[in-house]
């Protein structure tokens, strides 16, 4: 997984200190580090959350594609984290993020275990094969065997 490990090197860089840099956008470009495009901000939150969470839908409170994704972690009972992307100001910046990350920016954008796993037709076909469970296991498996005070 390269690009998860690139992003995560970006999102500690970004981090540590140019948060105002990316908002100031391209002025700051120029004085200083590589993480200060305007994806910066999204792109680390993004991978925040799908760190924190075993389950991550980036979706719209509007489309029935996203409400089936939603529906189906719900059969199963498993909780999911679900960022309405047309809530939030900066959404379109998300959607960009989330193109870049997983090349498309339409909704839903599924995460499994920090992973993407498709939109919401490849999400459906992962469960059909039993492969989704599995995955949603794994995670809960890697947060319980954490140190106390390292879980979320
Ligand atoms: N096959 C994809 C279809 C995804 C798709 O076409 N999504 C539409 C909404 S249903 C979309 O994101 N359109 C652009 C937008 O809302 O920004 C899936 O199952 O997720
Ligand atoms: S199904 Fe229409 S916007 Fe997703």
């Amino acid at each position: 997984m390269i690009w998860r490990r690139s992003v995560l090197a970006g999102t500690r860089l970004a981090r540590s200190g140019s948060g105002s840099a990316a908002r100031l956008g391209g002025a700051a470009c120029r004085m200083g580090t590589s993480t200060s495009s305007p994806e910066a901000a999204p792109l680390s939150q993004i991978q925040e959350t799908i760190s924190d969470n075993c389950v991550v839908i980036y979706s719209k409170t509007s489309c029935s594609y996203c409400h089936m994704a939603k529906k189906l972690f719900q059969d199963m009972n498993v909780s999911y984290k679900a960022v309405e992307l047309d809530l939030l100001e900066s959404g379109s910046q998300f959607q960009d993020a989330l193109d870049k990350m997983t090349g498309e920016r339409t909704v839903p954008r599924i995460f499994v275990n920090g992973t993407f796993i498709g939109g919401a037709t490849d999400t459906h076909r992962l469960h059909q094969e039993g492969k989704l469970l599995p995955l949603v296991h794994q995670c809960y498996l890697k947060k319980s065997s954490r140190p106390v005070g390292d879980s979320v």
